[in-house]
């Protein structure tokens, strides 16, 4: 498969490492004020840019008839917008907050585990992300999507970044050295504390996660989820 890198940063670097030893090959690469290579050879794109970027290279791709899978978090507020220009455009779009294995088991046992806890009202749900210093967004995308698979079972109607509240889910972001991605839901009472942690050592399972979604995604139209891609 013939992939363009749109963002060579952390990200980019580790999925062309990973792709390349998977037999794909990079045709296009992109960063800030420099790019390489020809966008319109690519079978499929893979974004890993920043908050501010992303939405303009998700759009060059639709404009190109190119595939996107995009990992870029922080620009979801034109979530919806860029959906519709998929639509519009018979274009192909996976985003995901993390794309990694782990990381999607780990929202399906956070689901499940909300579901548990909601008769048992005495324990308050809050969130905790530890990441890098260089990370730009907060929360992370991954620990939105937590909240977001809490909020059904839990009588909450959202996250916050303040104290919790009667509808909102504490989400308690934390910036340590070089930490590649951690992420703990609790559920705290009086007497104890119920945790599940996803602690991520590398990078590689964002990067294999992505390349599996390209990998996946090249031959199809429409918008869908790590959950179609990995049959969960
Ligand atoms: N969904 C997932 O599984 C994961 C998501 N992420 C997310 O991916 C994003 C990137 O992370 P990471 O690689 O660590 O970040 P880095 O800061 O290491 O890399 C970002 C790259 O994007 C480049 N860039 C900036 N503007 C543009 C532009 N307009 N077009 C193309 N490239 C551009 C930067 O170039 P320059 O250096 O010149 O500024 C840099 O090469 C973040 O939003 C992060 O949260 C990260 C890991 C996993
Ligand atoms: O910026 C990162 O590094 C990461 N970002 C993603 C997020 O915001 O959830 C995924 C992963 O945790 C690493």
């Amino acid at each position: 498969m013939k992939l363009a890198l749109l963002g060579f940063g952390k990200m980019g670097k580790t999925i062309e490492k990973l792709a390349l030893s998977k037999g794909h090959t990079i045709v296009y690469k992109s960063m800030s004020s420099a790019s390489e290579g020809i966008l319109t050879e690519a079978d499929v794109a893979i974004e890993f840019s920043n908050p501010e970027s992303a939405v303009s290279n998700i759009t060059k791709c639709f404009d190109q008839d190119i595939p996107v899978v995009c990992g870029t978090t922080g620009w979801l507020s034109d979530y919806d917008e860029v959906i519709k220009l998929c639509k519009r455009r018979n274009g192909s779009f996976i985003y995901a907050s993390n794309f990694s294995v782990g990381v999607n088991l780990f929202f399906k046992l956070n689901s499940e585990l909300a579901k548990l806890m909601q008769p048992w009202e005495t324990y308050e749900v809050a969130i905790e992300e530890i990441h890098h210093t260089e990370k730009k967004d907060a929360p992370s995308g991954t620990a939105i999507t937590i909240a977001e698979g809490i909020v059904p079972f839990q009588n909450k109607t959202g996250w916050t970044l303040e104290e919790a509240s009667e509808e909102a889910i504490k989400i308690i972001p934390k910036r340590i050295d070089d930490v590649k991605g951690t992420h703990t839901v609790s559920y705290t009472s009086a007497i104890d504390t119920i945790k599940i942690t996803h602690e991520a050592h590398s990078r590689d399972g964002f990067a294999k996660g992505a390349i599996l979604a390209a990998e996946w995604l090249q031959q199809k139209k429409g918008v869908f989820t790590m959950k179609d891609v990995l049959g969960i």
